[in-house]
């Protein structure tokens, strides 16, 4: 009820009414069309089959004003849903701490799209449409058994059993077609993923057709399951349509036997025709909606989990916390969830504001980690963080803390946008000189400007019309457009060539004059040489350097 919001609910009402007024609508039409045709048969005066006739016509409109009524209430209402689950699913994604994302499938949080649609488009709109051709569906049999009680209750219970039993006999096929469904959404998209992630390599390898065949599998399963779901939902109504126009004729044959002969049978053959017919659709919704909760269990409750995780809470910028002399690890250690080892242990180290540290150690020696403890990304296992004297426990102070600080990953992520949009992508108002500023800073600006678009050239998706270099440039770039007074460099400066190099050695020297302090992880020597201290870890520890 609460994913519908206060505008879904109000068309819920509607809907309700409006279902109510259809189902009278409905009956109307039966019983008017009765009225119609008994008194062209039994030749009544012109006024009386005029006014008949009148009427049929009026109540016909009448209902189909409603269908069109109910079909807008019901398409606005789940397209209305599966925006706000969509949004709903998105802030809860990015409500997750780091490690969380750190540790969840890349593609998880797009396969979550597909589960919201799904949910909308598979359960929520056929039940709806189920709903209301409940209601509808009643009050046209309830016309039904006052025209012919007994061929009207034979009819539903042989034709309702039928379509019903069908559905029951398909369900552990129809939930098993739904896991897959489920499942092959995410698989789909972690294939096209990897595929694109790893296309230089597929091309080189000669194995793009490798690739083909792995999605290729993927995707069999996955549209199999779809075609089954497909099937499911419509046999029960061809089943009953095929055994319908038999029982039409028994209908006929048994209704003419007992009112001497066709003609005086007609017009309640005419009616039990009509509302068969209108019958059928509103039972092929209702089958919808079973065979939709039955397949899609799993999307159901994966969107559900999504949304009881904490939603992302709106805070006014905290002011960045106090940062006048020092960053201290007071025995810190962080241990990753599923791992055997310690990723840092007995972590004691104080850093100085204005400082210039490196982190060195061999790879998988928890340089990275470290770096993310600092930043307040994760949380020590044990141990205190402190900045000045403060120490960092509560997320207020974790945020206020973070506002201090400016990060360039190890692989940096660029929009697929302009320089200029990529170096200001954190800030909703970009202020073109301060880009400028942090691209001449990054040692940029000559490249960028030298381009016929200049800041305005796109860069592509994830910066693949940029070499290497440009993009760990760009992305310091990035971390310089807002001045912050501690400065992560992961890696950054890996693919400069020494040119490049010595250009953001200066703008590094530049900004710790003005009291940045500086946290490097870098293996070349070069980059070492003008750091204050060189901290060594081994196997999440600090040793001698
Ligand atoms: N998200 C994660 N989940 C589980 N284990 C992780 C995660 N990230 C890192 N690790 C593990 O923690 C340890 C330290 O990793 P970390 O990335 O901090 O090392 P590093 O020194 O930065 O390595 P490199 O020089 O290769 O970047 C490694 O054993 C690594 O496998």
């Amino acid at each position: 009820m609460q994913a519908l919001g206060s505008d879904g609910r109000r068309r819920l009402v509607a809907l309700a009414l409006l279902t109510i007024a259809g189902a009278a609508a409905e009956f109307g039409t039966l019983v008017a069309l009765l009225r119609l045709l008994r008194s062209w048969l039994t030749g009544a005066h012109d006024d009386v089959a005029a006014g008949s006739a009148l009427l049929f016509a009026v109540v016909v409109l009448a209902a189909g004003v409603i269908r069109f009524g109910l079909l807008v209430a019901t398409q606005r209402l789940a397209f209305e849903t599966a925006h706000r689950l969509t949004v709903a699913v998105q802030r809860r994604v990015l409500a997750r701490g780091w490690l969380a994302h750190a540790q969840a499938r890349a593609s998880a949080p797009l396969a979550a799209l597909d589960q919201v649609d799904l949910l909308v488009y598979s359960v929520l709109l056929p039940l709806l449409q189920g709903a209301s051709a409940l209601v509808l569906g009643g009050a046209i049999l309830a016309a039904l058994i006052r025209i012919d009680v007994v061929t009207a209750l034979a009819a539903a219970l042989l034709l309702g059993g039928l379509f019903f039993l069908a559905l029951w006999l398909c369900r552990g096929r129809t939930r098993r077609a739904g896991a897959a469904v489920n499942a092959g959404y995410e698989a789909r998209i972690a294939a096209v993923q990897e595929n694109v992630g790893a296309m230089r390599e597929l091309i080189l390898a000669g194995s793009r057709g490798v690739a083909a065949e792995r999605f290729r599998k993927v995707d069999r399963g996955f549209s199999d399951a779809r075609a089954s779901i497909s099937i499911i939902n419509a046999t029960p109504r061809i089943l009953v349509e095929t055994l319908g126009l038999i029982a039409l004729i028994g209908l006929a044959w048994w209704v003419t036997d007992r009112s001497d002969g066709l003609a005086p049978a007609l017009p309640t053959l005419a009616a039990l025709a009509l509302g068969a017919q209108r019958l059928l659709p509103l039972a092929q919704s209702l089958a919808q909606a079973v065979s939709g909760i039955t397949a899609n269990g799993a999307a159901i409750d994966r969107v559900t989990d999504l949304l009881n995780e904490a939603d992302l809470t709106e805070h006014a910028p905290a002011p960045p916390l106090p940062f006048q002399q020092q960053i201290r690890l007071d025995s810190v250690g962080f241990h990753y969830p599923g791992r055997n080892e310690a990723a840092l242990s007995d972590i004691d180290l104080t850093i100085a504001r204005g400082e210039r540290i490196a982190l060195v150690g061999r790879n998988g020696s928890g340089k990275s980690s470290l770096a993310d403890v600092i930043m307040g990304l994760i949380k020590p296992s044990w141990g205190r963080l402190f900045i000045d004297s403060h120490v960092l426990e509560a997320s207020e102070d974790v945020r206020a803390w973070q506002r201090n600080v400016a990060h360039v990953p190890q692989a940096p992520f660029l929009a697929d946008t302009t320089m200029a949009a990529n170096i200001a992508f954190m800030d909703g108002h970009p202020d073109h000189a301060r880009v400028v500023e942090a691209a001449r800073l990054a040692g940029l600006h000559a490249m960028i400007d030298a381009l016929p678009r200049g800041y305005e050239t796109r860069v592509g998706s994830g910066g693949l019309m940029l070499s290497g270099g440009q993009r760990q440039r760009l992305a310091l770039a990035r971390a310089l457009y807002a001045p912050a007074p501690l400065l992560v460099l992961d890696e950054a400066t890996s693919a400069l060539d020494p040119e490049s190099e010595e250009h953001v050695l200066a703008a590094l020297d530049a900004l710790q004059e003005r009291g940045v302090t500086i946290l490097l992880i870098a293996h070349r020597a070069s980059m070492l040489e003008h750091c204050d201290r060189i901290i060594r870890l081994q196997a999440g520890r600090i040793v001698e350097p």
